[in-house]
């Protein structure tokens, strides 16, 4: 079972997350894409990688604008599951964006 993190370490991740911010029990990142194609691509490498490690996002979708929030729901808060995810959405933003 992932150890929930508390507030000290919460702090120190985010520091090492410079796009994230805090929200209660999660962490979120709200990015704006070139396009609404762009920003899908995104959603499906997402998707992807949060499937394969059985850990999901809630992703929000405003045309070129998404908004990620982590929080491992079966902890009822933030894990290091969420900030591997976090690193995940990270690189996969970027790839894209570098086209
Ligand atoms: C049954 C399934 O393994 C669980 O519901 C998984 C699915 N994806 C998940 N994603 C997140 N963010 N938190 C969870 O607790 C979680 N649990």
């Amino acid at each position: 079972m992932p150890e929930l993190l508390n507030d000290d370490a919460i702090t120190d991740v985010l520091g090492t997350l410079p796009d994230w911010e805090r929200d209660g029990d999660a962490i979120t990142r709200t990015v704006e894409l070139d396009s609404f194609p762009q920003a899908i691509q995104v959603v499906n490498r997402v998707a992807e990688i949060a499937e394969n490690n059985n850990h999901h996002p809630d992703i929000d979708i405003r045309w070129r604008t998404l908004t990620f929030r982590c929080s491992t729901h079966s902890e009822g808060g933030l894990t290091d599951l969420d900030v591997s995810l976090a690193e995940e959405i990270d690189g996969i933003v970027d790839a894209l964006r570098a086209g």
